[in-house]
């Protein structure tokens, strides 16, 4: 049964960009989607829309009204003057049917998994660019979401680091089971992580393939793993490596 449906006619800003042209798909609960789609196509404004931060298309978006709903920027979005500790309690202070020492129990066993038990008392300012994304990681989870939209959560971090926090979020997704939405520009990623993988044409966005990835769970790390499903996918569908050049390049190992 279907936990978000997306039915959009089309997102065209005021000043004449349309984006997003019949694009229609469903996830159901629990399931883990991937994005992919050439640069400037419309994935981070999909993601918008699906939010509610941006109400100004044509179309429906629909999804349970007491879904708790995570979101993970391209950037991480920390706010300056508050350490990392208070910037993750900024999203506990929603109310929640959670008891506060559950979710404060939560937020600290996060940050010791991600190696930042140590500085919850630091500023953004003090943090490398990969702590700030764990710490927006550890926000993103804190409130263990129903709905968790992830706009290239891993880009710009060195390999290791990345497929590090892959494998933490595939089991903390395997533990909470949220419906996942998840834009990359790397189909390796795509295949490592996703159950679905739904690839966007060129602006104005629509579904061009929808593409559930045949592997099973857990799924191989390596690289050279994943590639004859890469292959093979590649080979039957050929039209997807015009215009979408990064699918060439091995972005995960
Ligand atoms: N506020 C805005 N006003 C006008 N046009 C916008 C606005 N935000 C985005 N756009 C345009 O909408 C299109 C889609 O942008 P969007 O950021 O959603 O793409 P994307 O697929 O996420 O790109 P990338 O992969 O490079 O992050 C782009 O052409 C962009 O210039």
């Amino acid at each position: 049964m279907s936990f978000l449906s997306v039915d959009l006619q089309h997102k065209t800003y005021p000043n004449g960009v349309c984006t997003l042209r019949d694009l229609r798909f469903q996830a159901g609960k629990g399931e883990f989607i991937a994005l992919v789609g050439p640069s400037g196509t419309g994935k981070s404004t999909l993601l918008n829309l699906i939010a509610g931060l941006d109400a100004g298309f044509e179309g429906r978006i629909d999804y349970p009204a007491d879904t708790t709903l995570s979101f993970m920027f391209q950037e991480p979005r920390l706010l300056p003057w508050l350490n990392v500790e208070d910037n993750i309690r900024l999203v506990l202070d929603a109310p929640s049917r959670q008891a506060d020492t559950q979710r404060c129990a939560r937020m600290d066993a996060l940050l010791e998994q991600l190696g930042l038990a140590d500085f919850r008392a630091s500023f953004p300012g003090q943090l490398s660019g990969g702590m700030k994304r764990r710490a927006a990681l550890v926000r993103a989870f804190v409130t263990q979401p129903g709905l968790l939209l992830m706009d290239e959560p891993f880009q710009s971090l060195d390999e290791p680091t990345a497929q590090g926090l892959r494998q933490l979020l595939l089991q903390w997704w395997g533990e909470t089971r949220p419906t996942v939405l998840f834009v990359t520009h790397s189909l390796n990623e795509a295949l490592l992580l996703a159950d679905r993988i739904l690839f966007l044409s060129a602006r104005p966005a629509h579904i061009i393939l929808d593409y559930p990835v045949p592997l099973v769970r857990p799924r191989p790390l390596a690289t050279s793993q994943l590639q004859p499903v890469r292959n093979e996918l590649l080979q039957q569908h050929p039209e997807l490596l015009s215009g979408i050049p990064t699918f060439y390049q091995p972005a995960c190992p």
